[in-house]
């Protein structure tokens, strides 16, 4: 069936006018836990934190009331005015920078060129991995960059603040982690220097109203395929997959905190004591199904030659006898590549595809 119009609507991306999110929708129950604690290293925090991502691990993080914090929620703002800007350009213009066919995980992807199911059902999204040079390893020349539209280049500088600002925070998260799991000091921050090559990157998404009497599916159910992921979402649409249960429920935006979930990485090096929960995108509810959808994210990978086996120490204990130095597990640099193929339209070949491209979703402790 061909994907309609969607393209217009009576709201962008001025949140002030968006209409609120429904009181009568099962929410998630996530936990909050306060960065400005997290960086006084309050153990109760770190309790609530490690706590937060074994039974979940979705949180949200409230970035009030602390320098870092705020930092962040304002370049979170700046982007998403950039967001608008980008997504505004002209098809043409932005499907320059598709390059799906080179095998190439960055750039734009347009309403449709993904898959959400086994059955090859097309996705109601477009998105921008932003590529280099927007990804943390250009920025740094780590590697050579791929083309990107003026509007994104002029703007490296607000790109640049705003990565910056995500690695202040993730680095927060790393620590207190690593503290909760009674690691040695630096254990998790080793494997996600900034410094080093890596698949971190931003995402900007936009999803236009969906019609009535067909809303499915924007964003298919995965589990992220790197460390942690910051997300900032303005209106609903964002749904978990309770732990045990087959039933999806929303995840309720809230000002002045982002939504932290962590990926296939943490369920590797903790051998499945963290969680890498599924989650999707469906139509916004109520009123806000007729928003145009943006959301903004950071995700952070570990560096690209790092394997994605267990670790050891604390919480996490020894190898256990029989538990070689798993040399055959995959670097994380593989990991995403083989994750992000098959759900483009242009590789998935059948049901067969969408099981080859899952991720940690089985593995539970
Ligand atoms: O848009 C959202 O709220 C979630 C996006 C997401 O899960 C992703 O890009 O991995
Ligand atoms: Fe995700």
């Amino acid at each position: 069936m061909a994907i309609p119009d969607l393209s217009s609507s009576p709201w962008d991306s001025n949140p002030s006018t968006y209409p609120p999110f429904p009181e009568d929708v099962h929410t998630a129950p996530l936990v909050t836990v306060s960065l400005g604690k997290l960086e006084a290293e309050d153990t109760d925090e770190h309790g609530s934190l490690l706590a937060a991502c074994k039974a979940l691990g979705f949180f949200y993080l409230d970035m009030r009331g602390c320098t870092n914090g705020e930092t962040l929620l304002q370049d979170a703002d700046a982007m998403f005015g950039l967001m608008g800007d980008f997504f505004a350009l002209p098809g043409a213009e932005k499907e320059k920078y598709d390059f799906s066919a080179r095998e190439v995980y960055y750039g734009y992807k347009g309403v449709g060129a993904e898959v959400i199911d086994k059955n090859g059902t097309r996705d109601r999204n477009e998105l921008y991995n932003a590529c280099p040079p927007i990804s943390k390893d250009d920025i740094l020349s780590l590697s050579p960059p791929l083309p990107a539209p003026s509007l994104i280049t002029d703007n490296r500088a607000a790109l640049a603040r705003y990565m910056a600002s995500n690695n202040t925070v993730l680095t927060t998260l790393f620590d207190s982690l690593t503290i909760a799991l009674a690691l040695p000091p630096g254990t998790l921050t080793a494997l996600h220097r900034v410094a080093a090559s890596s698949g971190c990157h931003a995402r900007f998404i936009r999803a236009p109203p969906q019609p009535p009497h067909d809303r499915r599916t924007a964003l298919a159910e995965h589990t992220d395929f790197g460390s942690l992921t910051v997300l900032f979402n303005r209106v609903g649409g964002l749904q978990v997959q309770l732990p045990g249960s087959v039933a999806w429920v929303y995840v309720r935006p809230r000002p002045g905190h982002a939504i932290v979930n962590l990926g296939d990485a943490m369920v590797k090096f903790t051998g499945g004591l963290l969680r890498s929960n599924l989650h999707r995108v469906v139509a916004p509810s109520g009123a806000q199904a007729d928003a145009v959808r943006y959301s903004l994210v950071y995700f952070c990978r570990p560096e690209h030659e790092v394997r994605l086996r267990r670790l050891t120490g604390g919480l996490l204990g020894e190898k256990a006898s029989g538990e070689d130095g798993d040399e055959e597990a995959s670097t994380s640099r593989e990991w995403i590549h083989r994750r992000h193929m098959g759900r483009k339209v242009k590789f998935f070949k059948g049901p067969e595809t969408w099981e080859n491209t899952k991720g940690t979703e089985g593995v539970r402790v």
